[in-house]
């Protein structure tokens, strides 16, 4: 299929563009590298845009007769969309919304959407399956959750084909080394963890431990990036006109923050020094996935269940490429 992945050249966009010129298909990034790096972009294949730009995509709709698109490009911060909440109702909803009105003048139909466990809030029952309520406790979970609804109607109405993806927290990098995360500032808890494995950190701060869980600090989901790559093509060829579908993605397993501290003192083999700082705010305390959905609607589960496995493809990555993409 001839995909445009917009977002492709940030960290979950760039695994997945991988995966699917791997799989064969005919695949294009569109992105404005506000946060991504063109080196994480296949040669020749980028195309730099903003998503608010309705002409320039529809321009290269027609050109490159792409039929499917993917999109990763948002904003993603939890604690940033509380301190800036315009930033992200504008890029995340408004500038979303061109972009379905780019694809349907276009008459492109065909779209998977990373949404998130951040729609969810903060759930009293776990794990989470997709018929928990989605109360978002952060501006981010809600733009997420808007742009759901969007798809939801536009399947309905206009007859896209359309993929919610819940991830979880995504993680890890190909195992091969040469594709990994890479934001500035980071602000993800283990690629914080493995920078101060390396050295360029004196100590992680842990926000919080005084929540309701076994620890105080909080629970999350771990999901291997190229797992979530996996689940983005079968929902592609699950796609159907009027297809709506919204699946959770992650491997059922929670880690404390204190235990990624713990398995990376593991795999790096280095003390890791911790302090503890205050909450910060927009957090839920547990977010863990039931994603029996999407295994019985995609075929779908996880390759990576361990948190050192996943670790460990994040830490040789951080190893070979100590400053990221600049490395
Ligand atoms: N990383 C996670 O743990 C996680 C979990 C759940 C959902 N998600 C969602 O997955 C998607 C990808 O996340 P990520 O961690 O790879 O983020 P990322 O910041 O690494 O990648 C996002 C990419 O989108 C691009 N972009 C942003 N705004 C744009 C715009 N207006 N026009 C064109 N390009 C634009 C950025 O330059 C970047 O390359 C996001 O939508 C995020 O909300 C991520
Ligand atoms: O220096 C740090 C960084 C993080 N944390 C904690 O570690 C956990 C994980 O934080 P982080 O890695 O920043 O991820 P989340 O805030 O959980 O958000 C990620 O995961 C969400 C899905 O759960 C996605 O929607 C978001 O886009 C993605 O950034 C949270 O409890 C943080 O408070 C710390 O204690 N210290």
């Amino acid at each position: 299929m001839k995909i445009l992945v917009i977002g492709g050249a940030g960290y979950v966009g760039s695994h997945t563009v991988r995966q699917l010129v791997r799989a064969g298909h005919e695949v294009w990034v569109y992105d404005n590298l506000s946060r991504g790096h063109a080196a994480s972009v296949p040669e020749g294949k980028l195309i730099e845009g903003e998503i608010s730009d309705r002409a320039h995509l529809e321009a290269i709709f027609a050109k490159h007769r792409i039929e499917a698109v993917m999109h990763f490009a948002a904003f993603a911060l939890v604690g940033e969309s509380v301190a800036h909440p315009a930033m992200y109702y504008q890029n995340n909803v408004t500038a979303t919304l061109d972009l379905l009105e780019a694809m349907r003048s276009a008459g492109v139909w065909r779209i998977v959407f990373s949404s998130t466990t951040a729609t969810y809030g903060q759930p009293e029952k776990f794990p989470i399956a997709e018929t928990t309520p989605q109360l978002p406790i952060n501006p981010y979970g809600f733009t997420k959750l808007v742009i759901e609804h969007a798809l939801t109607d536009y399947a309905k109405a206009y007859g896209f084909g359309c993929a919610a993806l819940r991830y979880f927290n995504a993680a890890g990098a190909s195992p091969d080394g040469d594709i990994g995360e890479d934001h500035d500032p980071e602000s993800h808890l283990i690629p914080i963890v493995l920078q101060t494995a390396l050295g360029q950190r004196a100590r992680i701060g842990i926000f919080g431990d005084d929540y309701a869980t076994p620890d105080g600090t909080c629970i999350r989901d771990y999901i291997h990036v190229d797992d979530l790559a996996d689940a983005h093509q079968r929902a592609l060829s699950h796609l159907e006109p009027g297809t709506n579908i919204q699946v959770n993605l992650g491997t059922g397993r929670g880690q404390s923050v204190l235990d990624i501290v713990e398995a990376c003192r593991k795999i790096t083999g280095h003390p890791i020094p911790v302090t503890l700082e205050p909450r910060r705010p927009g957090d839920p305390a547990e977010l863990i996935a039931d994603s029996s959905l999407a295994h019985r609607l995609l075929g779908w589960s996880p390759k990576y269940l361990e948190i050192e496995e996943i670790v460990d493809t994040a830490w040789k990555w951080h190893q070979s490429h100590p400053r990221g993409y600049a490395s």
